[in-house]
């Protein structure tokens, strides 16, 4: 019997949703904006509560925020169980609070951006089945399309990667827990919790992702994320 073959460890989900989201410039931090008459955190909890075997989930919030009876999350459906901590100043920060709050039970961890509130379920499956699997770290990817250059200070290029060897990431992002946490105890920052894995040296797996997936940064993401919604509404998806 392998590893793989073995009981199913249990999982515990931390989302993140204590941005401010100065790139979107709304009234209300970016997690709590509506698309479809409710919280994109509304949204991205819909999918995390529908995963098969999930054992905890944390929600990372705004500090002053933390009140799952306050106004701005009417709409929202905790998973059941599910805690809410405060947030900090940088994504790194928020991570570490929400990973903090898991029970010791969690033997995988899933970092999810509520930000990427249409990620689909089966995304969240695949990330689990490769760290389940052996992987250390796993995380959704879609290929890059545009040519991608590397730039100096003065805008001048200095680099152009081959396209085949890069992913445009996602989240859900799935680690074994003590790979994560050695990863944050670096104190390093990154934008995303592989690139704290990578740099303690741990390997990284890419499995498929979603262009549903897509983060919401911008008015014009949020207004994408509608169609996007509103399609799959057609479809019967
Ligand atoms: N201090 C932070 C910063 C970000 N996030 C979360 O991380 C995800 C991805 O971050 P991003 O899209 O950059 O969100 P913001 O930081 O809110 O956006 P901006 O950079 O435009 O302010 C989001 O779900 C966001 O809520 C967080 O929990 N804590
Ligand atoms: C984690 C992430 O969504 C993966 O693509 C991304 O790195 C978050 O970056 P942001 O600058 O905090 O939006």
């Amino acid at each position: 019997m392998t590893d793989a073959d073995a009981a199913p460890s249990s999982v515990g989900v931390v989302v993140v949703a204590a941005g401010s989201g100065s790139r979107l410039g709304a009234d209300v931090p970016k997690a709590f904006v509506h698309l479809a008459g409710r919280p994109l955190l509304a949204h991205a909890l819909d999918t995390v509560a529908r995963m098969p075997g999930r054992a905890e989930v944390v929600v990372v919030a705004p500090a002053g925020l933390t009140d799952p009876g306050g106004p701005l999350w009417s709409g929202v459906v905790l998973p059941a169980g599910a805690v809410v901590v405060p947030g900090g100043a940088e994504r790194t920060d928020s991570v570490a609070a929400g990973m903090a709050a898991l029970g010791q039970g969690c033997e995988i961890v899933l970092v999810h951006d509520a930000a990427r509130c249409l990620m689909p379920l089966a995304v969240f499956s695949r990330v689990v089945e490769a760290v389940r699997a052996g992987a250390a770290g796993a995380v959704p990817g879609l290929p890059v399309v545009d040519t991608v250059k590397t730039v100096d200070a003065d805008g001048v290029i200095t680099g152009t990667p081959e396209r085949s060897t890069l992913r445009a990431v996602q989240t859900p992002q799935g680690f074994r827990r003590e790979v994560l946490e050695r990863a944050h105890a670096s104190g390093l920052q990154a934008t995303d919790d592989a690139a704290l894995v990578e740099l303690c040296g741990d390997d990284v797996v890419v499995v498929e992702g979603d262009p549903l997936g897509t983060k919401v940064t911008t008015a014009d993401d949020l207004e994408r994320a509608q169609w996007l919604l509103d399609r799959a509404a057609t479809l019967g998806e």
